[in-house]
């Protein structure tokens, strides 16, 4: 950009910076570690680590999942029957099984776990899905004050598959151009926002339907201030 057109490009908000920062840091983290491999895609920061959680850890989140799951919810002006149809549970981020794997999770990415919302626990049985969507707060929907005001926007969203499945339940993202298969203990994570701090639409994805067996995951979406006060 030359001199001139940099003086009078509009200044990006603090926010926006902040938000531009944490896509900086966290990616040389995740670059620099050998367990992490970036995903080829061109404008977004997506990445996997295989094996993050083992066996034994994510047959006990499956029993957790079991136990408490609910009907997920929306998070939408919009009431779109069909558009979210798992099964959804809260994780307790004291539990002695949940609080390990919420440090884990935010110490591969180099965020304060309080920065973190809830772990989210989700089901999917033959049929159930997630259409496509992005995880980042829509700033012109009527719960963005509200999220303001919660620790604002979302920043990196982290996904543990919890087991294997046999036929369908990918995670696919249409613009970026990847699909990602579930696989037990594998981790995928991306940074919601672009270079510039602001909502990266190239971040839209689904969990496509499961064909056959049910799928489990576990879901931490990281906000840009402290969401645990
Ligand atoms: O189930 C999936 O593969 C995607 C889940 C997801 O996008 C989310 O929980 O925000
Ligand atoms: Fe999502």
């Amino acid at each position: 950009m030359s001199f001139f057109a940099r003086k009078f490009a509009p200044k990006p908000s603090p926010a926006a910076q902040g938000r531009r920062q944490v896509g900086i840091d966290v990616g040389l983290r995740l670059d620099a570690n050998p367990a992490v491999i970036r995903a080829p895609v061109d404008g977004a920061q997506v990445y996997f680590h295989h094996d993050f959680l083992d066996a034994a850890t994510c047959a006990r989140m499956v029993a957790m999942i079991d136990t408490n799951r609910r009907p997920s919810t929306l998070l939408s002006d919009r009431n779109d029957q069909g558009f979210r149809t798992s099964d959804s549970c809260d994780m307790d981020r004291w539990s002695p099984d949940v609080q390990p794997i919420d440090e884990a999770i935010a110490a591969l990415l180099g965020i304060e776990p309080e920065h973190g919302e809830t772990m989210q626990g989700q089901r999917y049985a033959p049929g159930q899905q997630f259409r496509a969507h992005h995880d980042y707060f829509h700033e012109s929907e009527s719960y963005w004050e509200r999220m303001q005001r919660e620790g604002g926007q979302r920043t990196w969203t982290a996904m543990i598959y919890l087991n294997d499945v046999e036929d369908g339940g990918a995670t696919w993202f249409p613009q970026a151009g990847i699909k990602v298969a579930p696989r037990r203990g594998l981790l995928l994570t991306w940074n919601n926002m672009n270079a510039d701090g602001l909502p990266n639409e190239a971040t839209i994805h689904e969990g496509m339907p499961v064909v056959a067996g049910v799928k489990y995951i576990i879901t931490k979406w990281f906000r840009e201030n402290r969401w645990v006060r």
